[in-house]
């Protein structure tokens, strides 16, 4: 997270007077994340962390998020829960923005994962997919293939600005992507966004997933070529086959892949190398003046784009 927006300690502690949380005793700004504000808050009922929503989170999607921060919770899946005031609402309005006070989860991000991270990971998604496979809501994946050429359209002038090939590159795929994209895989709920910052381990054992905002329904391979993508590969830029092999083999030992699945797996994954370079590009173009934000790099993932363009078949990555 990050923080784009200021709240007034007047205006925190009168919002605060809905919940049965006690006195305010301080409130920080979290300069992790690009999203959404967030804030450390600490209240004489503990520490939570404070989220106002920003650009990308509608607001009518936020029942969506909330209810299934809940229902994974209740099926062994460790994650924040939305904390509800007098009235039972979890969400409100503080600094003009839609706001929530969630629960804090201890634990630390692990920056340069590990193949036995990876492989951590990977069971853990397998989890999340099948605990979410009774979540009766609904959300599409705003920012699948449809939505890619909209986004870069606007910004594809200033292309150049992050390499010199990328005009080039991004036209040549969106072509490919939006022809090829598979429309028929097995779909569930999915995270969309599970990077290292997302996911907390205490000692060598995940302790909990946060950061739900981009979670939808949509292929469950998709989530999982998201993760090949972000926790696989080196600074550089090259694919770990031991980490990849780590984390699909865990993901497979408790979800099996189908075989269109496997099959779709690498256009899945320069899909998902896609997604990010796009929104990393867009949103390195309009930092707004005064956020407290460190905007993510988008040549990190035409590097993976360009590994995966290079891809023959899904045994490339280890899946046979
Ligand atoms: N429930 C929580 N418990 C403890 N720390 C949290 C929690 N939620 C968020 N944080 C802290 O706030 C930081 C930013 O949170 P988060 O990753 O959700 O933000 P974001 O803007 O949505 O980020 P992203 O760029 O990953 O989309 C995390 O890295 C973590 O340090
Ligand atoms: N995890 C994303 C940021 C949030 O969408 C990235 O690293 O680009």
């Amino acid at each position: 997270m990050a923080v784009y927006t200021d709240v007034d300690d007047e205006e925190l502690i009168g919002f605060l007077r809905a919940y049965d949380l006690g006195a305010l005793l301080s409130c920080k700004g979290i300069a992790e994340g690009v999203e959404n504000s967030n804030f450390y808050l600490h209240v004489s009922a503990g520490s939570f962390i404070l989220t106002l929503y920003e650009k990308r989170v509608a607001e009518a999607d936020l029942p969506f998020f909330l209810g299934l921060m809940e229902h994974l919770s209740a099926r062994g899946v460790t994650c924040p829960q939305p904390v509800r005031d007098r009235a039972g609402r979890a969400l409100g309005r503080l600094a003009g923005r839609p706001a929530v006070i969630v629960t804090f989860l201890d634990g630390y991000s692990i920056h340069h994962p590990e193949a036995a991270h990876c492989a951590q990971l990977g069971a853990a998604l397998a989890r999340l997919h099948l605990a979410g496979a009774d979540f009766s809501m609904r959300r599409p994946n705003s920012l699948s293939v449809a939505a890619w050429r909209p986004l870069y359209a606007p910004c594809a002038a200033r292309a150049g600005e992050v390499a010199p090939d990328l005009g080039d590159i991004v036209a040549a795929e969106l072509d490919v992507l939006e022809r090829g994209w598979p429309r028929d895989l097995p779909e569930g709920v999915i995270h969309a966004d599970l990077f290292p910052d997302n996911v907390f381990f205490l000692g060598d054992q995940i302790s909990g997933l946060i950061d739900f905002y981009f979670a939808c329904t949509d292929a469950l391979a998709y989530d999982l070529a998201v993760c090949l993508n972000a926790w696989c590969f080196d600074a550089a830029g090259n694919f770990d086959a031991a980490k990849g092999a780590a984390m699909l083999g865990a993901y497979q030992s408790l979800r099996p892949l189908t075989a269109a699945e496997i099959e779709a797996f690498p256009l899945l994954a320069r899909g998902a190398a896609m997604r990010f370079l796009l929104t990393r590009f867009v949103d390195s173009l309009d930092v707004p003046a005064g956020a407290l934000v460190r905007p993510k790099d988008p040549r990190e993932y035409l590097a993976r784009l360009r590994f995966h363009r290079g891809i023959g078949a899904a045994r490339d990555y280890g899946l046979a």
